[in-house]
């Protein structure tokens, strides 16, 4: 039987705690890490987190681009519903699919040690050596969009669906190369493909890498459990990236790309806006307090004022 000495007996959680998590095997994959980090720092047995999977509308669509199905919440709004109605008491999240605007009723109550932020190349060994007019499958705008800027002869074709969806539409011809994210292949043990794209020439998704666990904001006692596996380091990141997003009015489904790191005690972001066709680049970089999100916010208006047309028309700003 589980039991717990961390809790006074009045706060002390009801077993088992329930873990809602998306079903895709990349989602159960962070769902099992989020639960090994809680089931260690607490010294509970496994038995004391149950996973609950939950059918996400991004799941249940395939057959349309994301930005066309339009919906906000495409992976979070169903987790949400289960967190409000009380059928779980916390869920997982990879960040990036996490929009910038969440429900006052839900808290970001814990961030995992963020993963590798890159993203891989698969189907050329690099960017330049990808063939003349070649097929890049990406339904991500601001990988069609990077990509594009950096190789305006290429062609993008849709290309939705899990990771291993992907990988096997690539294996049987419908793109010639993908880009994927290094995080979601090392959670998935596919280690072994692709060629990492290192940054600053190719930028990852503002939040990319980064596992988050979402409760109800007035649970205290989840989110004093929870708490206790936030990574520090990765939220300040995180913070600054979504601070950064909401000032553009970003989403996910924006052409804009994001690189934050410690350095010297603070942070340091490179940002880069893209029209939607690539032809169009700004980028931008500013050095901040640790702590001083607003910073972040204020490069992206910053860049925002500056952009072309053909940048802002795609941002809305706030
Ligand atoms: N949009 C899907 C998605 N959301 C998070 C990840 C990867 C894991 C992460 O970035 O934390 C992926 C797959 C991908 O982009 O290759």
């Amino acid at each position: 039987m589980t039991t717990s000495t961390a809790f006074p007996a009045a706060t002390r959680p009801q077993f088992p705690l329930r873990l809602g998590t998306r079903r895709s095997p990349l989602a159960i994959a962070q769902a099992e890490e989020a639960k090994a980090r809680l089931t260690a720092a607490h010294g509970w047995d496994s038995d004391a987190i149950e996973l609950v999977p939950v059918l996400a509308s991004g799941d249940r669509i395939q057959d349309r681009p994301l930005a066309e199905i339009g919906g906000k919440a495409l992976w979070t709004k169903e987790l949400d519903a289960a967190l409000l109605d009380q059928r779980i008491d916390f869920a997982v999240h990879s960040m990036k699919d996490v929009e910038t605007r969440r429900p006052e009723q839900i808290t970001i109550a814990a961030l995992l040690p963020r993963a590798d932020v890159r993203d891989v190349l698969i189907g050329a060994a690099s960017i330049r050596q990808i063939p003349v007019g070649a097929r890049v499958g990406t339904s991500a705008p601001r990988r069609a969009a990077q990509m594009l800027s950096l190789r305006p002869d290429l062609v993008v074709v849709g290309f939705r669906g899990n990771v291993a969806t992907r990988l096997a539409k690539l294996q049987v011809g419908e793109a010639d190369v993908t880009l994927l994210a290094a995080a979601g292949l090392q959670r998935l043990g596919q280690t072994g493909i692709g060629h990492v794209l290192d940054p600053p020439d190719w930028l990852p998704a503002p939040a990319q890498g980064a596992i988050g666990i979402e409760c109800r904001a007035d649970d205290d006692r989840t989110r004093t459990m929870l708490a206790a596996i936030d990574d520090a380091p990765t939220r300040a990141q995180i913070r600054a990236e979504r601070a950064l997003l909401l000032a553009l009015g970003g989403t996910c489904h924006s052409p804009v790309a994001a690189w934050t790191r410690q350095e010297n005690g603070g942070l340091v972001m490179d940002v880069a806006l893209f029209s939607p066709d690539g032809a169009i680049r700004r980028g931008g970089s500013a050095r901040f307090a640790t702590h001083d999100a607003a910073a972040a916010a204020e490069l992206g208006r910053r860049l925002l004022t500056e952009a072309p047309r053909a940048i802002s028309a795609f941002f809305h700003g706030s």
